[in-house]
């Protein structure tokens, strides 16, 4: 069983990095921030390495305030919010316009589902930009009302994998809710380190380590 541990950036899974030599069958790959370079990096990296399961982890922004930051969920859809056309007031998704998806599913079996089974789960949103204004969130809310968390790569990773045909996990620490942007609210050292401590317990199921 070979396992890929994707991050947008080193510092979100320095946890994981410092216990590597423990997880021989695991490698991890850096993408940088943003669902381009995710796209490029990884599909660059599937183009010569082969896995059977991709774990996508990182942190995240909420819209759902009964879970406390910190908390640790798991996505299982994705969504390429900003995908479309404006139509004056209107937003045109990219579906409506047949030009393709803005939807992506995380490819997963029993038995990766499994694996985090017990981590609140739902929809993600992926964005170029990072939502910052209340009236584009309550926008956005209209737009996808069931939206968990917002990430600038989840939908990314997942498109990658489904083309691939590779199991995926993505898991998110919550640094902050998506709200008028206030970076005093954040608190980024406790979402990496329960995402961490997560992505340990999934290492374990898989490894028996
Ligand atoms: O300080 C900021 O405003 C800021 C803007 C963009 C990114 C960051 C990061 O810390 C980069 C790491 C990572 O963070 C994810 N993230 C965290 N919170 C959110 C959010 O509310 N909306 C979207 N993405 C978020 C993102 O996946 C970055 O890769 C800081």
């Amino acid at each position: 069983m070979k396992t890929l541990i994707v991050a947008a950036t080193r510092f979100e899974i320095q946890p994981f990095l410092d216990r590597i030599a423990a997880y021989p069958n695991t490698d991890y790959l850096i993408t940088e921030v943003g669902m381009v370079q995710t796209a490029y990096r990884l599909g660059k990296h599937l183009a010569n390495n082969q896995y059977d399961l991709i774990i996508n982890i990182g942190i995240g922004g909420c819209f759902n305030r009964s879970l406390p930051i910190g908390a640790v969920v798991s996505i299982d859809r994705e969504i390429f919010s900003e995908l479309g056309a404006e139509d004056d007031e209107r937003f045109i998704p990219i579906d409506e316009l047949g030009f393709g998806s803005a939807h992506y599913v995380a490819t997963q079996n029993k038995t990766t589902q499994e694996l985090v089974h017990a981590l609140p789960t739902g929809l993600g949103v992926t964005v170029n930009k990072v939502h910052g204004n209340e009236i584009e969130i309550s926008k956005l809310l209209i737009q996808i009302p069931d939206a968990l968390i917002e990430s600038m790569e989840g939908g990314s990773v997942f498109l990658v994998a489904s083309e691939a045909k590779i199991q995926t996990i993505q898991i998110r620490g919550i640094s902050n809710y998506v709200e008028k942007r206030n970076r005093a609210t954040w608190n980024v050292p406790l979402a990496i380190h329960n995402s961490n401590a997560v992505l340990f317990e999934i290492l374990s199921k898989i490894y028996k380590v």
